[in-house]
């Protein structure tokens, strides 16, 4: 009898986690029992990235322990920056966050025995604290750089959101923005077990480290059908150009087979739990921008997709264009969401190894059947 076999494993409950619950049925998403609506609405970044690795929202105490201990890992490393600088001007910027992790754990596990490179679970809280720290100047680099420009210096006095843009920019931005920027983070944090948050399981089931385990995860979150899909949307807003050029762009695509990006889901149907409170700040962003024609343009498209086809968008459709009015290069989107879901992953390599099993699935076998190879004879 044939197995039956999961293409993509859809459908499959690999394993349990205590970190978060995607419901399609209620459109609902809590981040260890929290909905995530209500986080983005009251917390920093900061809290809900301590939530995640800890299981409960930090005290006073708690949050400025965080800030302590991970601020002073804000700046961009010298071994980073010449990491990142050695790679071509054009080099997509994921593959600069990538090779920067990589610098990052080689540096931080040298001189140990490979075995004890997994470290312990303290060790692997801090590792997963400096990265959270260390990212937001790895990717504001990599769009200043792509710009010509030299890094500029955290500051410490700033929090998580502000000091993201403040690298970025050199100005901090309105309220309104940084807020929208801190919903963005909180809400691409973490969704179970998708794509490259199940890589970075897979990798840490067979004791690897952490970092190797978020370096496989960035290689996973960088494809289109995943965490690239937000900068596909920009192309996509870009291509169509105004909201009357909607209707003959989408029939032509759907003739030709496109995906539309940014619409679509593996596990919700009816709808991103996520989407409204991105689309509430996207909307914000408009308005503050004075930039109607994106949301003209945004609206037109959802509507005509949902109507043709009856798929709703995804996060990344209302978060492409936000970034892009938060003045992000549409490169840097991409690296924006591996800033946010290296709490997410950190979070599952905690928790994989703290109940590890080797993930290792069977394959049901539909290739020739035995046979010798010529020339072959028994000895
Ligand atoms: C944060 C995130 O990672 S969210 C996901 C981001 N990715 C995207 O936005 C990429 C575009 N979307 C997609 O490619 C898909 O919807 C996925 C990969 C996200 C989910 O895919 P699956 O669950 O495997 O659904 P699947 O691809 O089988 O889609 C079912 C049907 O809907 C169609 N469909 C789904 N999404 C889209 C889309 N965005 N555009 C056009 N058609 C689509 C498929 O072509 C398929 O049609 P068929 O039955 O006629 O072949
Ligand atoms: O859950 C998924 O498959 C993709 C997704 O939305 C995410 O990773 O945020």
């Amino acid at each position: 009898m044939n197995p039956q076999v999961h293409p993509g494993l859809a459908g499959v409950y690999a394993d349990a986690t205590a970190i978060s619950r995607v419901n399609p049925e209620t459109n609902s998403l809590l981040y260890r029992g929290y909905p995530v609506q209500q986080l983005a609405d009251t917390q920093p970044f900061e809290a809900v990235a301590w939530l995640l690795w800890n299981g409960d929202l930090p005290t006073a105490d708690e949050l400025a322990w965080l800030h302590a201990n991970g601020r002073p890992f804000r700046s961009l490393a010298p071994e980073v920056r010449a990491a990142i600088d050695a790679l071509p001007r054009d080099a997509h910027p994921m593959d600069e966050v990538r090779t920067a992790v990589s610098i990052i754990g080689a540096a931080e596990t040298a001189g140990r025995a490979l075995e004890e490179t997994a470290g312990t679970r303290a060790e692997n809280v801090a590792r997963s604290l400096r990265l959270f720290a260390a990212l937001p100047a790895i990717v504001a680099y990599g769009q200043r750089r792509r710009h010509g420009l030299e890094p500029i210096a955290p500051d410490e006095s700033l929090t998580y959101a502000q000091n993201f843009l403040w690298m970025t920019h050199g100005s901090l931005p309105d309220p309104v923005v940084v807020d929208a920027f801190n919903r963005s983070m909180i809400l691409y944090a973490e969704h179970s077990f998708n794509a490259s948050t199940f890589t970075a399981r897979v990798i840490a089931s067979t004791l690897s480290d952490l970092y190797s385990a978020v370096v496989g995860a960035i290689g996973a979150l960088k494809g289109p059908l995943h965490g690239g899909a937000n900068e596909m949307v920009m192309h996509t807003f870009d291509e169509i150009g105004a909201a009357d050029n909607v209707v003959p762009w989408l029939e032509r695509a759907l003739a030709d087979k496109r995906k539309i990006m940014g619409f679509g889901h593996r596990v919700y149907k009816h709808g991103d739990s996520r989407v409204p409170t991105m689309r509430a700040a996207l909307g914000d962003l408009v308005e503050h921008y004075v930039r109607p024609d994106l949301l003209t343009l945004y609206e037109a498209l959802e509507a005509a997709f949902v109507e043709r086809k009856g798929i709703y968008p995804n996060l990344d459709f209302p978060s492409g264009p936000a970034y892009h009015l938060m003045g992000f290069d549409t490169p840097t989107f991409t690296p924006l969401f591996v800033a946010a879901r290296v709490t997410g992953w950190t979070a599952h390599i905690l928790e994989q190894q703290a109940r590890n099993a080797l993930i290792r699935p069977l394959a049901a076998y539909d290739g020739v059947a035995e046979r010798s190879v010529p020339g072959w004879t028994a000895s």
